[in-house]
């Protein structure tokens, strides 16, 4: 096996962040396309530095005429790398990408806890970080949507079913398609990468194409090192959060009350997050800009305010001290 620059790239950071310590089961998800095809290789090269157990899932949406291909093209790659294989084939999944990926990352955690997996590796490069903090700011994401894409976080409820870790997140799509090509590694050729209806593609073909030949030649490695910077600050932003929520936030069955003067005395942003935690609790759907500065706003009004109902009927008012929130009919 020649060891390349790129093996010694992701040797080294894995020793420096301990991402994926020696003698760990690991599986790998691959999906065929050159990142993830990249991911495994350089994997398997260093699993006798690690002592690994290596493992490798592919996930069948069943959308795609070919996806059964796909499919079998990723089961003979596992028999010949001799890796124990696991195949998960979704039945009438929703076409759309978000539906893909929780359904994905769900069997993720399932084969990983079923089989003894501690982690779950994915082929994201800086390039898809790069791609998922513009997406996530054109949709009109805060600080979490940049911070896009961690090193690594949990996998199931509380951690569980393991990590998902993304070991390639320092190297473009550029270096793991050279690598991919020096290797002669087969990558199947996913069409949908080439559908314009979705606006990630989009993204990928034309806006970053555009901003490097424009703006910036590293533009990849400049929105990636943002979305790191922005991870450690809105990890430090949701323990403030989560410290003030405990202080200020009472539930009981049926209604949920906020302390309205340390809320007010908050900086704005512990106060967003904090309203947004509440409403992520009471709501059916995740909350927008305008419900939680409607809430906010309750810190400061008068008493006997209320909103406009939120989705479900949900209602806040101010009782003296208190912002309560609770569904019709309203529990005092
Ligand atoms: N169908 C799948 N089965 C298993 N893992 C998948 C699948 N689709 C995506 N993944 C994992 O998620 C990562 C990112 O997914 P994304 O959709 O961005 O990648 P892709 O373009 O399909 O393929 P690649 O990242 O391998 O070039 C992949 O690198 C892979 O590790």
């Amino acid at each position: 096996m020649p060891w390349t620059q790129l093996h010694a790239q992701i040797h080294t950071l894995l020793k420096a962040k301990f991402l994926l310590p020696p003698d760990s089961s690991i599986l790998m998800a691959v999906s065929g396309g050159q990142d993830s095809l990249c991911m495994a290789q350089l994997l398997m090269d260093l699993q006798p530095k690690w002592n690994w157990r290596l493992g490798l899932l592919h996930c069948d949406h069943g959308w795609r005429d070919d996806s059964s291909d796909n499919a079998a093209h990723v089961a003979r790659l596992a028999q010949q790398w001799q890796l124990p294989f696991f195949l998960e084939t979704a039945v009438d999944l929703v076409p759309t990408e978000a539906a893909a990926r929780t359904w994905r990352y769900e069997k993720f955690a399932d084969i990983a806890q079923t089989h003894g997996y501690a982690y779950v590796v994915t082929g994201h490069t800086a390039t898809d970080r790069a791609e998922t903090v513009l997406f996530n700011l054109l949709r009109g994401s805060g600080a979490d949507g940049i911070q896009a894409l961690s090193w690594q976080r949990p996998l199931g409820a509380e951690g569980l079913a393991g990590l998902v870790t993304r070991p390639l997140l320092a190297i473009t799509r550029q270096q793991t398609g050279e690598f991919c090509q020096d290797r002669d590694l087969p990558i199947w050729q996913d069409a949908s990468n080439d559908d314009w209806r979705y606006r990630r593609n989009r993204i990928r073909q034309e806006l970053m194409p555009y901003l490097r030949s424009h703006f910036n030649p590293s533009v990849e490695a400049t929105l990636a090192q943002t979305a790191e910077i922005f991870t450690a600050e809105v990890t430090y932003l949701e323990n403030q959060a989560a410290q003030l929520h405990s202080d200020v936030v009472e539930t009981s069955p049926g209604v949920c009350r906020i302390r309205r003067f340390p809320l007010r005395e908050a900086p704005l942003a512990l106060q967003r997050r904090v309203v947004r935690r509440v409403l992520q609790a009471v709501l059916d759907q995740q909350p927008s800009f305008d419900h939680i500065e409607k809430l906010v706003c309750l810190a400061t009004a008068p008493n006997r305010s209320q909103t406009d109902p939120f989705p479900g009927g949900v209602i806040a008012y101010v009782d003296a001290d208190w912002i309560k929130i609770s569904k019709p009919p309203l529990v005092s």
